[in-house]
């Protein structure tokens, strides 16, 4: 384990939105995956490192799921109400971590239960070592066309990523820098762009493409194939 690993790390877990996407019967990080939601797959796997790391999770005002995982009872896991967009329940999970007890922390999307520990570890070395935030990223593989419905134009796609989570940032800057961004109404969608509106740096560490954000129907056996692999 890294130096991160005790220096005061926690999680934070945006899980309150309604998955509109997945067209399921319920929200889609309560989809049972193996016998366990999705979002207690994601907690679990960004805990790899850390069994006991603190995580706050961004719940929906009328969530009646989350009181029958695991993580209920959790002593080491803070539920906080979440807002209308991911930022805003990001943000609100931000403001409820104590910057006394904690310096750094992860955001990992509750729709991505695949985070393999070996690209966890990657994320907290090539941060450390580079002494700034930073992403887990895959290199964009296909063409990349924009448009609709006709092609307008190919993007150039050298040095074009994937943005995954988690992503790895110092508390105080971070919550600075979304509830600045949020309240001059700049668009975003991870915390990535929020450091980036302040003008951090933050580095691109090359993670799996199997780190899927499960989204629509079809993610669903997808990563149950995923899931079976890693056993
Ligand atoms: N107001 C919101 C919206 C999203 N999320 C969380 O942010 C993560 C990534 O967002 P996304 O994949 O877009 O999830 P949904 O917003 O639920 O999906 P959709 O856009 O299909 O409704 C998910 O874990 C989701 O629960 C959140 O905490 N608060
Ligand atoms: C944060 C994120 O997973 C990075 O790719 C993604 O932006 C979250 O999904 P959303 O649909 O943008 O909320």
């Amino acid at each position: 384990m890294n130096q991160f690993c005790t220096k005061r790390l926690a999680a934070v877990i945006p899980a309150a939105g309604i998955g509109s996407r997945m067209q399921a019967e319920r929200p889609k990080q309560y989809l049972q995956l193996h016998g366990r939601s999705i979002l207690e797959h994601s907690a679990a796997a960004v805990r790899q490192l850390q069994p006991d790391l603190p995580l706050v999770i961004a719940l929906a005002a009328d969530d009646p799921y989350f009181a029958a995982t695991a993580l209920a009872a959790d002593p080491n896991v803070q539920p906080v109400l979440g807002g209308r967009e991911r930022a805003d329940s990001v943000l609100a999970a931000l403001q409820a971590l104590d910057a006394s007890q904690v310096d750094w922390v992860l955001v990992h999307d509750a729709a991505r239960p695949l985070l393999q520990g070996t690209d966890l570890q990657r994320l907290l070395t090539q941060c450390q070592q580079a002494g700034c935030g930073g992403i887990l990223a895959s290199p964009v593989r296909d063409t990349m066309k924009r448009g609709g419905p006709r092609i307008e134009h190919t993007v150039e796609r050298s040095r074009l990523w994937h943005a995954l989570t988690p992503q790895l940032f110092p508390l105080l800057p971070l919550r600075q820098a979304l509830q600045d961004a949020l309240s001059q109404g700049a668009t975003i969608t991870d915390e990535a762009s929020a450091m980036e509106w302040a003008g951090q740096p933050v580095l691109l560490v090359e993670g799996r493409s199997d780190n899927i954000k499960i989204t629509q129907p079809e993610d669903l056996a997808l990563a149950a194939f995923y899931l079976e692999k890693q056993g």
